[in-house]
Parts: structure tokens; sequence; C-alpha cells
């Protein structure tokens, strides 16, 4: 199937509640250049053209999201999300038919581009099971003990960071995920659950700045990030 036939419903896990990052509110609702992250994420999402739907899952007490410009988008409905990132994913897929390929995106991840969801769209031609953007690791990579001490050095050769979108199948996905889960399994990404499932989801180069907003000095890059960055629409 090419991709100008495929449906594409992105799903935004927007339910956490940001502890590392200690803020006074969840972090999706910090302001970058005076708009929360939460709708500069949402607003890249539904003004791409190959993105039919959005799915955003929400905190159950979440009391910010009806205020954001994007709440009343068309395209864009809300579900409450779950206790972990995994089972909000989960929640947004029950919405979703089977037709369509979920395109999972971190509400915590604003500096996406257009750009790099086509890649990854694109690459279904070569990874017809699925893929993620990912970024190539770049440092030597350290393993520490209890003590704080090196443990060994570990070998970076074929190590890449998991950024998101991630791209599936949604049959496959939701499947996958709702076994994993009731198992126990411990699922951080969308790839981890077809991983279990035995599937080798494509790994798609994406840029580096494409980054997850997770402790306070994540906003400033994310900031400069998005000053410098290429015009998403
Ligand atoms: N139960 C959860 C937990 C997380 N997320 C979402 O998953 C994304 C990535 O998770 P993370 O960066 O860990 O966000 P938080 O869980 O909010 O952060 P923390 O672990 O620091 O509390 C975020 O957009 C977050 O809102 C979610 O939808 N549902
Ligand atoms: C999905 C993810 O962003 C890929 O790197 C990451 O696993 C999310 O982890 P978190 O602990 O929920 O932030």
């Amino acid at each position: 199937m090419n991709d100008s036939r495929k449906k594409i419903v992105a799903i935004v896990p927007a339910a956490g509640i940001g502890s590392r990052m200690g803020a006074e509110l969840p972090k999706q609702y910090l302001k970058i250049a005076d708009k929360p992250i939460l709708s500069l994420t949402l607003h890249l999402l539904l003004t791409h053209p190959r993105v039919e739907r959005v799915i955003v899952a929400l905190h159950p007490q979440d009391s910010y999201f009806s205020s954001l410009a994007e709440a009343s988008h068309p395209k864009l409905e809300s579900v409450i999300g779950g206790d972990e990132r995994a089972d909000s994913v989960l929640a947004c897929l029950n919405r979703v038919d089977d037709d369509y390929w979920a395109m999972v995106h971190d509400a915590a991840r604003p500096c996406l581009t257009h750009n790099d969801i086509d890649k990854l769209i694109d690459s279904l031609a070569l990874f017809p099971q699925g893929a993620i953007l990912a970024s190539p690791v770049r440092d030597t990579m350290k393993r520490g003990d209890k003590q704080g001490r090196i443990e060994q050095t570990v070998c970076r050769e074929q190590l890449w960071h998991a950024l998101t979108p991630q791209l599936f199948p949604v049959t496959s996905l939701r499947d996958n995920l709702a076994k994993a889960l009731m198992l126990k399994v411990n699922i951080t990404d969308e790839a981890s659950a077809m991983e279990w499932a035995g599937v080798a989801p494509g790994l798609v180069t994406g840029r580096a700045d494409n980054i997850k907003i997770t402790h306070p000095d994540d906003l400033r890059l994310a900031e400069l990030f998005l000053s410098h960055g290429e015009p998403n629409s």
C-alpha cells in the first residue's frame, strides 16, 4: 500500500505529571516562546497534511487543556490517559479503527519537524512492519555502579536514542501493547511492545534536537532549538 493511501492518526500521550521537571504545573503546559508545550506539539501534528486525526490522552484531573486554542480543532479528540505512558497510548488506540496507522508522539517533544514526520512515513516502504525516529549515540557510553563510579564502557556501535514519533499499524500495536501490559512487561515505548512480540521495527535517523523535555534545563534547549528551527507550517 503506498503511503498516499495510508490513513494516519497521530496519538499524543499528554497525561503525565512531569515529576522530574518539578514545576508548579504539568510540564506539557509550561510555555516556550509564550506558547504551552502541548499547543506547540498539537499544532505541529494538526498542520501536517498526511495526519488525518489527532488523539490526545489527558490526565483525569487536567484542568488546562480546554483553554488551549487547539482544543477545539475539528481533527482533534481527547481521551483520559492511564497510570503509565503505555496505558495512555492504549487508551488512544482503543478509539481508532483498524485500518489506520498510529503515529505516537510525546507531548513533551515540541521540536519535531514536518520533514522528520515525512521521513518516518516514507520509511514504511522499506519497513512495512513499522519504524521509529531515532538518533545515533554520539558520545562514549558508560555504565555506572551504585557508588557513582564507572563500572564499564559500553560499546556505542549500533546504539541509538529512541525518539518519537513511532509509527505502527493500529491493530498490531494495540494487540501487542494490550498483551504486554496484561503480562506486566516493562514497556517504555511503542517499539518495545512490538519487539516483545517478535517484530523488528525500522530505525529512521531523526534530528537530535527532537528532545523530550524532561528536566528544567531542557526548557532552554528547546527554546533555542525552536527559535532557530525550520518553520513547520
Ligand atoms: N501516565 C502517563 C505518563 C506520561 N505520559 C506522557 O508520556 C510522555 C513522555 O513521558 P515523560 O516524559 O516521562 O512525562 P511524565 O511522565 O509527565 O514525566 P515524569 O516521568 O518526570 O513524571 C509525556 O508527554 C507524558 O505526558 C502519559 O501520557 N501518561
Ligand atoms: C517514548 C520515549 O520518548 C522514547 O525515548 C521514552 O521512552 C519515554 O520515556 P519516559 O520515561 O516516559 O519519559
